[in-house]
């Protein structure tokens, strides 16, 4: 699904340039769940910023597999970049990020506009989506009518309904309870495997960590340990 050649990532600031990655290369497999661990700082986000084609290496080459063969995600200009994103890539944040002036299926529709999916196909796979994640009795509510748990699998059924071939997951379980947090990562590990789907979860929570197939720390923008597949 994607390898990385020894990536590194500098933003500059104020005091200077700051290392946010240092020399990463690694492999992530189709179908893989793989966790992010490591001290605040360390360059997590980033790892998934950039595997997320939100942010390009300052060196290095972060490649992604493709029908047409392997994608350079460090060469590819603004517009293919956020078709990858649109098309193939899933997102779910710690804070949901719903849109709260609409409901949950319209959240939903809004991630299929960009692939030119409208109308009532649209409404049609939203409402399949949440069903999926088990709120086929909640479509017509707003982000403020549902709990935590729910708002979040509604940001889970807006990253499946394009059916991606991953998703990019950061710190998905971090403004939940414990007994919500179970449930949310069964939820996207059952999906996840039956869709075939490739998880990259960034997570500080080593309960979640250690339900995934391999474990990647990051310190200090090093990969210290989980590069081998
Ligand atoms: N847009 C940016 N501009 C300047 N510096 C940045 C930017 N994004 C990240 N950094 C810096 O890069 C380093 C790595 O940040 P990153 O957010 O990737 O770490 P993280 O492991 O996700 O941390 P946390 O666990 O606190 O979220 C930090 O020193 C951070 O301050």
């Amino acid at each position: 699904m994607y390898e990385l050649v020894n990536v590194s990532k500098s933003y500059r600031s104020r005091d200077g340039a700051v290392t946010a990655l240092d020399g990463v290369s690694l492999e992530i497999g189709d179908g893989e769940w793989v966790a992010v661990q490591g001290p605040t700082g360390g360059g997590k986000s980033t790892l998934l910023q950039l595997l997320g084609a939100l942010e390009q290496p300052t060196s290095g080459t972060v490649t992604l597999s493709a029908d047409s063969g392997a994608l350079d995600l460090g060469a590819l200009s603004e517009q293919r970049l956020s078709g990858i994103r649109a098309n193939r890539i899933g997102f779910v944040f710690q804070s949901f990020n719903l849109i709260p002036t609409l409901t949950a299926v319209n959240n939903v529709v809004a991630a299929l506009r960009p692939i030119g999916v409208r109308g009532p196909v649209a409404h049609a796979r939203a409402r399949e989506a949440l069903g999926r994640v088990g709120l086929g009795d909640r479509v017509n509510h707003l982000p403020a009518a549902l709990s935590g748990g729910q708002q979040q699998r509604v940001a889970i059924a807006r990253a499946l309904v394009k059916n991606p071939d991953v998703i990019l997951a950061d710190e998905p379980t971090g403004n939940l309870d414990e007994r919500m947090r179970d449930e949310i990562v069964s939820l996207l590990q059952r999906i996840c495997e039956e869709q075939k789907v490739t998880l990259v979860m960034v997570t500080h929570d080593r309960q979640v960590a250690s339900r995934a197939g391999r474990i990647l720390t990051l310190d200090g923008g090093r990969l210290v340990s989980g590069a081998e597949v």
